[in-house]
């Protein structure tokens, strides 16, 4: 696209608005572009730009040194990142820029820091440490540098993969069956599919396949009571409910008024009977107490960092620090001791985040079961064999997108021992 004077101030404008990261990036566009009257190849040209400049945020600032304003940062991100070359740029360029601009384009990667190359800040990379190597933090960080491919999951209880699937390549477009999960679509450009006939009758529902294999590793069965602890918008909800054929009862539990209320029109285009919505104010009120020792299978999807997101919230790394993670370790495993209340002797309970830190994976489980002698942990990698996901997991499930091309998921599978006694619920 051509570079002018005013698509430049555009992305300059955005960016100081964004760049203090008071608020996530996405939502911060989404109300500048609510401002702005511009066309659609502008949006385009700042969305994917804003994007850009916070996936290679580290490097940026280094390459402006002391000066990281949203000018330098942009016209550095567009001749190292953005395809663009000094020629086209040259008109916007002021004294001074186009050969510190040639220096930008010339830095060697592998002479910086770690936490620069990786694009992940030092106290995330601490966290890491002891339980990866360099080159598999850098492999990690350098994963979460491009966008996500667009994922989809097929609703088993109105169409089969083969079907969507016939019907995507029949239109031409670009659609493969996800290699883990069995009934996940991936899309390798992303076209808007909300007016998409699949999506409007419930067919398909956008979710990542990493997200996808916590449903396996429930498993819920057609009669099952399950419940659902930190549903949200129902991400993985609406898949539990397909997977139990729209039978038993499942109860689809979360704090957040506003994100229940998104599940809704979710919920209406999926067919789904057997979800029950149910508002709670922390995870010990008292509207649960009556489901304790009754629940065959229950999902815990904790509220995390959302580190294992950064393809999609780039912005994620830098909003997060150790104190908020501290503080989501609190919650964790509180609404983990909370929510295995729910299990009756024999039932089974998985633990996730999408987060890749293992203060807020390994940690809280190991303290957990510490804690709980009634529970033993079930290997997440035997599950996923017999559904026939081929995976190399073992204890747990651990999906990185270096490794897997899913965002990252943690996940746990627990199980409350049969000869629990009543006290002990
Ligand atoms: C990781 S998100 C869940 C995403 C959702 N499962 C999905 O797939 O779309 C964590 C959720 O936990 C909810 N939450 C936070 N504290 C909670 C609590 N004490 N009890 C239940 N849910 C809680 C948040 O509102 C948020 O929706």
């Amino acid at each position: 696209m051509l570079l002018t004077e005013y698509r430049l101030d555009l992305v300059i404008r955005a960016l100081r608005s964004i760049l203090p990261l008071e608020h996530p990036a996405d939502a911060t566009l989404r109300h500048f572009f609510q401002h702005e009257r511009i066309g659609s190849k502008e949006r385009a040209l700042v969305a994917e730009t804003i994007f850009g400049v916070l996936r290679h945020r580290l490097f940026l600032e280094q390459a402006c040194a002391q000066e990281a304003t949203p000018r330098r940062m942009t016209l550095a991100y567009w001749i190292r990142f953005g395809g663009y070359n000094l020629r086209e740029l040259e008109p916007l360029l002021m004294h001074g820029e186009s050969s510190w601009l040639g220096q930008v384009k010339a830095i060697s990667l592998a002479t910086l820091p770690l936490p620069v190359q990786a694009e992940l800040p030092e106290w995330v990379i601490e966290q890491l440490q002891p339980t990866m190597s360099d080159e598999m933090i850098l492999a990690l960080g350098r994963s979460m540098q491009s966008p996500a491919p667009l994922d989809l999951r097929v609703n088993t209880l109105l169409a089969t993969r083969d079907e969507v699937l016939q019907t995507f390549q029949s239109e031409g477009m670009d659609a493969l069956p996800t290699p883990y999960s069995p009934i996940g679509i991936r899309l390798k450009n992303k076209p808007a599919l909300a007016g998409h006939p699949l999506f409007l009758s419930g067919k398909i529902e956008v979710q990542d396949e990493g997200s996808q294999l916590l449903g396996y590793l429930l498993a819920p069965k057609r009669s099952d009571m399950v419940v659902d602890f930190c549903a949200g918008a129902g991400g993985k909800t609406l898949m539990l409910g397909a997977m139990m054929q729209s039978q038993g009862r499942l109860y689809a539990l979360d704090v957040s008024e506003k994100r229940l209320a998104n599940l809704k029109p979710r919920l209406k285009r999926s067919g789904l009977s057997n979800l029950h919505p149910q508002l709670i104010s922390h995870e010990n009120d008292s509207r649960i107490k009556r489901l304790y020792g009754k629940i065959d299978r229950v999902l815990v999807d904790a509220p995390c960092s959302g580190l294992g997101t950064s393809r999609r919230n780039p912005d994620i790394k830098f909003r997060q620090s150790p104190e908020s993670v501290t503080g989501y370790t609190r919650m964790q495993a509180s609404i983990l001791a909370s929510a295995s209340k729910l299990l009756k002797p024999g039932g089974r309970l998985v633990y996730a985040t999408c987060s890749f830190l293992p203060q807020e994976n390994h940690a809280i489980i190991d303290a957990f079961l510490t804690e709980h002698p009634a529970f033993i942990q079930r290997p997440a990698g035997e599950i996923l064999a017999q559904n026939k996901i081929p995976m190399e997991s073992k204890t747990f499930l651990q999906l990185l997108p270096s490794l897997h091309g899913t965002d990252a998921f943690f996940a746990a599978v627990l199980e409350r021992v049969k000869t629990t006694s009543p006290q002990e619920i």
